[in-house]
């Protein structure tokens, strides 16, 4: 995968999730629930550059954005759900291991208040809502696509200005059903407005991604190279793409680590079981 990304990148930069190697990631290994987010911090890192714009995964770039370049650190837009707040997944910044180094520091001490790295960055630029309005980047950087959080009149009157789609949330393109044969997303009703932009990520992926993978990748790379795109599909191709899809969505909505881990599902069948007894002595005396 990585071979691949430097046929389309100029720098691929390997980052590790807890390096044990550092001293601010040391102090890390006390807090494992900032793993993930120390990871997006690595960002401050890439010295080598006077600016930077970071930009999500699940980020769809409409318009060229090079006039970010112009803005300071730390500009960024909106979050919709909560406006003084700027959402983490498109923001402009300036590599420093100093700012590094303090914003690690500032994590070991304050943790995140929504255990993410948009808590914690909104707590460490806590004045980015007040000091400076030419930190806040216009919407259309930086606009969230699922129908619960969209302005839906204003998506319409606006959307060709969009230059920055995001797609915040636990429903991510590739998630969406896909139909290889016809090359059609399945839009679910969250994007329904959106149809035509899925429906995009999906041909980008078709025309530039797919012939770059292979079936020995890992994950979601690797089943996904097994789509056979444009051709008829048998039957096995077909059950395939729904198993893999229904894989996609489920390990996507299961939250292992929290209230769905083992322990917990256990604890609930268990209960369940023990309950039963008790339930049906209910009903016999009712
Ligand atoms: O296994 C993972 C998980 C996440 N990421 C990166 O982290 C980003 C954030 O995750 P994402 O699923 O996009 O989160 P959102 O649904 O966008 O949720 C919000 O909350 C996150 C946690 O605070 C912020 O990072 C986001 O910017 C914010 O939009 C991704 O885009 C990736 O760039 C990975 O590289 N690997
Ligand atoms: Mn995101």
């Amino acid at each position: 995968m990585r071979d691949r990304l430097k046929d389309v990148y100029n720098v691929v930069q390997e980052v590790n999730v807890l390096d044990s190697q550092d001293a601010a990631n040391l102090a890390l290994l006390a807090r494992p629930e900032l793993g993930v987010t120390f990871t997006k911090l690595h960002c401050w890192r890439l010295v080598q550059f006077e600016k930077c714009v970071f930009l999500d995964a699940d980020t769809l770039v409409l318009k060229n954005c090079d006039e970010l370049f112009e803005r300071e650190e730390l500009s960024a837009a909106p979050d919709v759900s909560w406006p003084d707040c700027f959402n983490s997944g498109v923001f402009v910044f300036t590599p420093s291991v100093d700012t590094f180094t303090k914003i690690t520091e500032f994590a070991v001490q304050n943790g995140s208040f929504d255990g993410g790295d948009q808590g914690l960055l909104n707590q460490y630029f806590g004045d980015w809502a007040t000091a400076d309005i030419k930190k806040h980047l216009p919407f259309v950087y930086n606009v969230t696509a699922y129908a619960s959080y969209c302005y839906l009149p204003a998506f319409k009157q606006f959307r060709d200005k969009i230059k920055i789609l995001h797609f915040a949330g636990k429903l991510k393109p590739w998630l969406i059903q896909f139909n290889s044969q016809t090359k059609t997303a399945a839009t679910p009703n969250e994007y329904a407005h959106a149809q035509d932009l899925i429906q995009h990520w999906w041909t980008i992926f078709c025309d530039n991604v797919h012939q770059s993978l292979t079936d020995n990748m890992a994950g979601l790379a690797g089943a996904l190279a097994q789509l056979r795109i444009g051709v008829q599909r048998t039957p096995e191709q077909e059950q395939y793409e729904n198993l893999m899809r229904r894989q996609c969505w489920e390990s996507g909505q299961i939250d292992y680590a929290g209230v769905d881990a083992f322990d917990n599902i256990w604890k609930k069948i268990t209960q369940t079981l023990e309950a039963k007894p008790d339930k049906e002595a209910e009903t016999g005396s009712s």
